[in-house]
């Protein structure tokens, strides 16, 4: 069996519907692993991008120094060069997007609060003449000419969505609203990342687009899950009443580097407790279930999704199944490899313990993508064993960087 560090995708994207979204994938890492953990080599290019951060532990002091070049991003005929915004751009999903879509050669507006994006997710474009980031709250209207807007703005970590759930609720409805408002204005194609949430506690197995879902509307995963629902009503209310061209994506459970490391979703903090000696926290019995994606092949449904006909809702996600702890255990095992690889392994093995079940935790869950499939020819690419690999090499360099 091929183990994950043997991973040999070259390249990510696809070309579909008239519009060519290959990327290299040794280009993509060279944006966050950096040039000492990628084969990188893109011709004529400095190895190295973005800005750069150093940690002194005496002085207890960061100094940053910015980096005036850029990736090659591809020279496009004038007639293909789209204005994009990305809202919510300096998220985890955001950032591998917006590094898509520079190297593409689009000119690409990030709007975010950096409530729980940050800009050194993107600090590496900061400069580049297609790119803009503009601090903004999309709760408040924004004004701009673009063709497309991919609208990712909302806190997507079950804690992160519920600290604040008042402010989730009005930044999915008021932030769809006002990115709405401008695609009717300037014409744009929205596409609106919603979720795999719609579908609640399921009681269909695994979840079709055709399902409507199994939601508790007062529980405290409402205000995400309430907040996405009544985002897709206003989307397909636009569509219907004022022509606003518009796809809709249901993510699920997705994956990757530039992942808060704190936000509190499982990947995250399994792989951090097993790289840091810590017991990995298992929610109840760890018998509920989640398929896992890999942020690459999420970012290639999105494009697809944005460029290809389908108007329906389309599932994008792994139907890769696997029960928590199930899924600790192999997370705990890639990480003793990346480990044993790096000369660092643990005296003794991290223990799996077992916490609360949070209040309303589905219990399964898993892509039904027969649509994905058939409308967009999209098929995940990654396995998870691949994903997480990678995801624990970048963890793994970040805590030697002192940046964790
Ligand atoms: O440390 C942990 C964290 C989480 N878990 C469990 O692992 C499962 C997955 O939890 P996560 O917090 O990663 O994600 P959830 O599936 O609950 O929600 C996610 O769903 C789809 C997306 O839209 C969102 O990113 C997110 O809300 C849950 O059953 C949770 O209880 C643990 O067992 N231990």
């Amino acid at each position: 069996m091929a183990t994950a560090k043997e991973a040999d995708i070259k390249t990510v994207g696809a070309n579909r519907f008239d519009f060519d979204s290959t990327v290299d994938v040794s280009t993509l890492r060279s944006l966050y692993l950096g040039p000492a953990a990628t084969s990188a080599s893109v011709p004529g290019a400095p190895k190295k991008f973005g800005a750069e951060s150093t940690y002194d532990k005496e002085s207890n002091s960061i100094q940053y120094s910015t980096v005036a070049h850029f990736p090659p991003v591809r020279l496009l005929p004038n007639a293909d060069r789209k204005r994009i915004l990305v809202t919510g751009g300096a998220g985890f999903v955001g950032s591998h997007l917006v590094d898509r879509l520079m190297l593409l050669g689009h000119e690409v507006t990030v709007l975010d609060n950096f409530f729980t994006g940050s800009r050194t997710t993107v600090s590496h474009w900061v400069g580049h003449p297609n790119f803009g980031l503009v601090r903004h709250d999309v709760v408040e209207p924004f004004m701009i000419e673009v063709d497309q807007i991919y609208h990712l703005a909302c806190p997507a970590s079950p804690p992160h969505y519920q600290y604040n759930p008042v402010k989730t609720v009005k930044t999915s409805f008021m932030g769809t609203l006002n990115m709405l408002g401008l695609a009717k204005r300037t014409k744009a194609r929205f596409l609106i990342t919603s979720t795999s949430e719609v579908y609640g506690d399921p009681e269909e197995h695994p979840q079709r687009e055709e399902y409507w879902g199994h939601v508790n509307c007062i529980g405290p995963r409402a205000c995400y899950d309430e907040g996405k629902r009544v985002a897709e009503t206003l989307t397909y209310g636009y569509m219907r009443q004022d022509n606003v061209e518009v796809r809709v994506a249901r993510i699920f459970n997705t994956f990757g580097p530039r992942m808060n490391p704190y936000d509190g979703r499982v990947v995250s903090n399994f792989i951090i407790q097993a790289l840091k000696g810590e017991d990995m926290t298992v929610y109840g019995d760890g018998k509920q279930t989640r398929s896992f994606q890999y942020i690459h092949d999420l970012v290639d449904g999105l494009i697809l999704l944005m460029n290809g006909p389908e108007t329906r809702p389309v599932n994008i996600g792994s139907s890769d199944e696997f029960t928590i702890i199930d899924f600790a255990e192999a997370v705990r095992d890639i990480v003793e490899e990346v480990q044993k690889e790096e000369g660092n392994s643990l005296a003794k093995r991290v223990g799996i313990i077992h916490k609360d079940m949070p209040v309303d935790d589905p219990q399964r869950r898993r892509a039904e993508t027969t649509r994905a499939k058939e409308t967009l020819k999209w098929a995940p690419q990654w396995t998870v064993r691949q994903g997480i690999y990678e995801m624990t090499k970048y963890y793994s360099a970040q805590i030697r960087s002192g940046a964790l």
